[in-house]
């Protein structure tokens, strides 16, 4: 088939006629008699082409046609005209008409016209398909980092740039803004793509176990060391080491890492063999470093040792743009791991970007995965958010704190409740940073400080 073509026309027996016509050229034709009965049609199937005359029942006044001709949208619409509607053909394309044909028509006419407006049709499909296509790369693309805001677009720009040069990166952004994703797109976009890339988490090994987990030990270098062990920074030789959480890493321990990556070398411990390694590091935390120095419980000269090039992590809050394409990605990701096409039901579709996501990305995705889990008829409603958030209702906005109004606590009480709601808040998405939340509060940062003071939020 050619294409699919609407004939709307009240002469049944022109309707007859260029039907005809246009069957034999291999196209296939519905005809109506009136626009009412035209668009009602439109709405149900897809058509390539509207051929469309202008006078028609009831009113018979061309202008009217003219006038709701938009209502076919992209569809490319043919107007056929009378002698003496010069004027009236103008307007139609005016109006978005892709081209007209003066009674009584040609056959040739019609096939010419008809088969350029359909060739027009069928590229403008393509060049939607295609855009979408290159809409959805931007969206996910080889790094595996979905979004399409400006910090986004700019995140993954910085990525590509730096990941083939053997710079240290430390990647700094609150939790669940996709800091391990980048550490492994670093790595996965670098020349050591093929050697290991190890990830250890500085916060959740104890101090103590830390140093062997490291740099490994020799058997009998302790009680229960039985034998020679391997330690974390000789498996990544040749690759990329990733200390996720290095904030949290104790400080006798960021002495010794400090050696190690000035040196390139280092002990086992119980061992008086000396390792070699080559190893590119990236760290990430969410802690404010500068802030963990003046405190006294991160190294400075370790701190200039791993910043090389710092990649900062924007919390949702700051790109809800995100929060949509995020939804849908994974969405589509949970319907391919489970064989279930799940559609997002448009009350639950804005839902998500009136909320406030604390834990960020990580979160949301929880949201998503625990709701299209219990949805029914794959169709995730609000009633599957309400049920796995625990909520009862949905919070008017996600610029106003979830709180309640109470008349039987005084003003001040309250005031300072939504005070220390919006402190921890900010806290929250900036990472701990308190020159940055007093920024997004609008206060100073020893402002801040001594609210932090006063309401006992250290
Ligand atoms: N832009 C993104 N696109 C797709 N998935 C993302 C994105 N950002 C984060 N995620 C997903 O969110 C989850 C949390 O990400 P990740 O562990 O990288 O965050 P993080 O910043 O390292 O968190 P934490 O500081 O708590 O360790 C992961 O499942 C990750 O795949």
């Amino acid at each position: 088939m050619q294409g699919h073509i609407l004939l709307v026309d009240d002469e049944q027996a022109f309707c007859e006629l260029c039907s005809l016509w246009l069957t034999q050229k291999g196209y296939s034709v519905n005809t109506c008699g009136n626009m009412q009965a035209a668009l009602a049609l439109f709405e149900q199937e897809r058509f390539d082409l509207v051929v469309h005359d202008l006078a028609l029942p009831p009113t018979f006044r061309p202008e009217d046609t003219v006038a709701e001709l938009i209502r076919y949208g992209d569809t490319p619409v043919v107007v056929l005209t009378g002698h003496n509607e010069k004027s009236l053909a103008l307007d139609a394309i005016r109006n978005g008409a892709w081209d007209f044909l003066t009674k009584p028509i040609d056959p040739d006419f019609l096939n010419v016209v008809v088969a350029r407006a359909i060739e027009r049709q069928r590229l403008a499909n393509e060049v939607r398909v295609l855009n979408a296509r290159v809409e959805q790369e931007n969206y996910t693309d080889t790094l595996g980092l979905v979004g399409n805001s400006k910090a986004t677009q700019s995140l993954r720009e910085l990525i590509r740039r730096i990941a083939p040069t053997d710079v240290s990166v430390l990647i700094q952004g609150p939790s669940g803004t996709g800091k391990e994703l980048i550490a492994s797109a670093l790595h996965r976009l670098s020349l050591r793509k093929e050697k290991p890339f190890i990830s250890v988490h500085c916060g959740a090994i104890p101090g103590d176990l830390l140093e062997s987990e490291l740099f490994g030990y020799k058997k009998g270098a302790f009680t229960g060391a039985d034998r020679d062990r391997k330690g974390l920074l000789k498996m990544a030789d040749g690759g990329t080491l990733f200390l996720d959480e290095i904030g949290e890493m104790p400080l006798a321990m960021q002495v010794k890492l400090l050696r190690v990556l000035q040196e390139g070398s280092y002990y086992p411990v119980g061992s008086r063999q000396m390792e070699h390694i080559d190893i590119r590091v990236i760290s990430a935390t969410n802690r404010d470093i500068p802030t963990a120095i003046e405190e006294g419980i991160f190294r400075d000269d370790l701190y200039y040792r791993i910043k090389g090039l710092t990649v900062a992590t924007q919390p949702l809050q700051q790109r809800p743009e995100d929060i949509p394409i995020l939804v849908r990605a994974f969405l589509e990701r949970y319907g391919t791991q489970h064989d279930q096409q799940i559609q997002l039901d448009p009350a639950a579709a804005h839902w998500f970007s009136q909320q406030i996501w604390p834990g960020n990305v990580r979160e949301l995705r929880n949201v998503i995965e625990s709701a299209a889990a219990v949805c029914q008829n794959n169709v995730l409603s609000i009633a599957d958010l309400m049920l796995v958030t625990g909520s009862s209702t949905v919070p008017a906005d996600k610029d106003t704190p979830p709180r309640q109004i109470d008349l039987n606590h005084t003003l001040d009480t309250q005031v300072k409740e939504l005070e220390i709601a919006l402190i921890k808040m900010a806290l929250e998405a900036q990472g701990g940073n308190k020159t940055r939340a007093a920024e997004q509060l609008g206060l100073t940062r020893q402002g801040l400080q001594n609210k932090i003071l006063r309401y006992n939020l250290q």
